[in-house]
């Protein structure tokens, strides 16, 4: 049986009369990288506060680590490990002091797990240098750093990489990689650019005017976004059976419309279309579709190119 770490049921957020958070059903299964998605302002932080417990939830339900009910979430929430939007940094202090102020805020046990944490997020070697110098990679690697103090079964990061360079990125996608696989840590991860998510999520969520309008996996997603041939004709039955046997693939399915998507054959249309027709099937329509991923998360937000 699947192990849920989250499940939201009609959660929902208003603020005076807006509904901000509208009725979203989350999923988040044990071992998933959940990559939520949104425009700017459609509601990712908002639905993340409501699951860290930072603001109340105007109606709906939260499930954590199976539990539901309101005392018991509370403790859950400390199997939890968050970076939601910038976290206060003392500046004037060095990484590992920072770090030892909130694990004995936190009452975490062990010096070393601050050892064991600024060495994940390859900060080990800042030494003296105080946080107020250091670049803004550098300060979002702490935050990530602290978000991890104490081995949270559940990391939820808020736009973790906004505003980093490249290499940064790169950096911090492979230590989530490498946490999930180690510890089969289960990761929230909130971004407005779908690209970055693209090569670490295991599971999407996609967020926009707060509600959430759709939730699937990297495999659904590589199968929505594969190119094909399309091809709309009279009689779908004797079409199927011709591609069968003479074009020898079995590698496509029947959509709507009398339509046949071919995932073979996709640079020959001349060809397909040929020997469709000297079998006396009348070709209504043929043309290759397919998306990339940045295509796909704009036709399915309705257009919005703030991406
Ligand atoms: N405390 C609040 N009072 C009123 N409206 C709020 C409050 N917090 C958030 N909102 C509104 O809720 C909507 C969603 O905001 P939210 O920050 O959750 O979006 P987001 O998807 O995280 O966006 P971004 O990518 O810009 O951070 C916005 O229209 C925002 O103005």
């Amino acid at each position: 049986m699947e192990e849920y770490i989250l499940r939201t049921i009609n959660l929902s957020k208003k603020y005076k009369d807006k509904l901000i958070v509208d009725n979203v059903n989350m999923n988040i299964r044990r071992g998933d990288i959940y990559g939520f998605i949104g425009e700017n302002g459609a509601g990712k932080t908002s639905v993340i506060r409501l699951i860290t417990g930072l603001v109340k939830i105007t109606s709906g339900n939260i499930i954590l680590f199976n539990s539901d009910i309101e005392e018991n979430i509370k403790t859950q929430r400390k199997r939890i490990g968050s970076l939601i939007e910038s976290p206060a940094l003392y500046p004037e202090m060095t990484a590992y002091q920072n770090l030892e102020a909130i694990r004995l805020q936190r009452g975490i046990s062990g010096k070393q797990e601050i050892d064991r944490v600024l060495d994940l997020v390859n900060l080990k070697n800042t030494k003296n240098k105080k946080v107020k110098n250091f670049s803004l990679g550098m300060k979002q690697k702490l935050a990530i750093a602290i978000a991890l103090l104490g081995d949270p079964e559940f990391l939820i990061l808020d736009e973790p990489i906004n505003g980093l360079d490249p290499v940064s990125i790169v950096e911090i996608r492979e230590l989530l990689k490498k946490i999930n696989k180690d510890k089969d840590t289960t990761i929230l991860i909130s971004s407005h650019i779908l690209k970055e998510l693209n090569q670490l999520a295991t599971t999407y969520g996609v967020i926009s005017n707060g509600k959430l309008i759709d939730e699937f996996s990297s495999q659904d997603l590589e199968q929505r976004c594969k190119l094909s041939l399309d091809i709309k004709v009279d009689d779908i039955n004797r079409a199927v059976i011709i591609i069968e046997e003479q074009l020898n693939t079995n590698n496509f399915k029947v959509i709507k419309d009398n339509t046949i998507k071919l995932f073979d054959y996709i640079n020959q249309p001349g060809k397909v279309s040929s020997v469709l027709v000297k079998n006396n099937i009348e070709i209504q329509q043929i043309m290759t579709n397919g998306e990339d991923l940045e295509d796909y998360y704009v036709n399915l937000i309705g257009g919005c190119k703030n991406v």
